[in-house]
């Protein structure tokens, strides 16, 4: 069966939960149908659509998941002439001390996440609680997500991430109160025991 051919210019406009399409490998994926049941939620998705989602499904899939979804999203190929290039953007985490405000963070559903997802106001989710969540999330996009496939398949996560983590003072995290202070440093520790003193 030939595919149909689409420009990049044609994405654009299909950019919304009504209507959204992505590329992956250079293939066109109607992901309409689609949002509702993906399990990694539709929010994630609305952030690339109408754009080159390769990388960003690379992340989070295997081949073997597009090609069993291939017969039933793909609608086409990006045709040879589109030379543009409208690639979602990879690095769009917020800098550390900044709270990235453009998108909130789990389905966005009312009610059907934990409120602080939404930032909702809240006088137990507090500076502190955003700050390790940006460290956090900026740390496993760049240092845990690229490679976890790869661990995976290892059935081993190296020495270096765990002794990173620690450095990070991620491992606190697991210790409880009184934190063992000698054995970790870094930023979180500080917030840890900043927040833990103010609750
Ligand atoms: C052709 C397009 C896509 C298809 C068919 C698809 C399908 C799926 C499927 C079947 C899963 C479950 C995987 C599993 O249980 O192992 C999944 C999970 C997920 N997907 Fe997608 N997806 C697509 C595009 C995307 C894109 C573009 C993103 C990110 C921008 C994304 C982010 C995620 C995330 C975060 C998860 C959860 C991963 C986890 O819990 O380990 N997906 N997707």
């Amino acid at each position: 069966m030939v595919m149909k051919t689409y420009s990049i210019g044609d994405m654009a406009a299909h950019n919304t939960e009504q209507d959204c399409w992505i590329i992956v490998q250079g293939k066109v994926y109607d992901m309409t149908p689609f949002l509702d049941e993906h399990p990694g939620g539709k929010k994630i998705v609305l952030k690339v659509a109408g754009q080159d989602a390769t990388k960003q499904f690379d992340n989070f899939h295997n081949q073997a998941i597009l090609d069993k979804y291939t017969p039933k999203l793909c609608i086409g190929k990006i045709g040879e002439s589109s030379d543009v290039t409208l690639t979602a953007q990879e690095d769009h985490e917020p800098a550390e001390d900044e709270e990235d405000t453009s998108i909130g963070f789990g389905d966005m559903v009312p009610f059907g996440d934990p409120a602080w997802y939404q930032d909702y106001e809240s006088p137990y989710y507090n500076e502190h609680h955003r700050e390790v969540r940006n460290v956090m999330r900026k740390f496993v996009d760049q240092e845990i997500m690229p490679f976890c496939f790869k661990w995976d398949e290892k059935k081993e996560v190296p020495k270096s991430v765990i002794k990173r983590c620690g450095d990070l003072g991620i491992l606190a995290n697991i210790c409880g109160h009184p934190f063992p202070k000698k054995y970790f440093k870094g930023k979180i520790m500080d917030w840890l025991i900043a927040s833990t003193r103010m609750h």
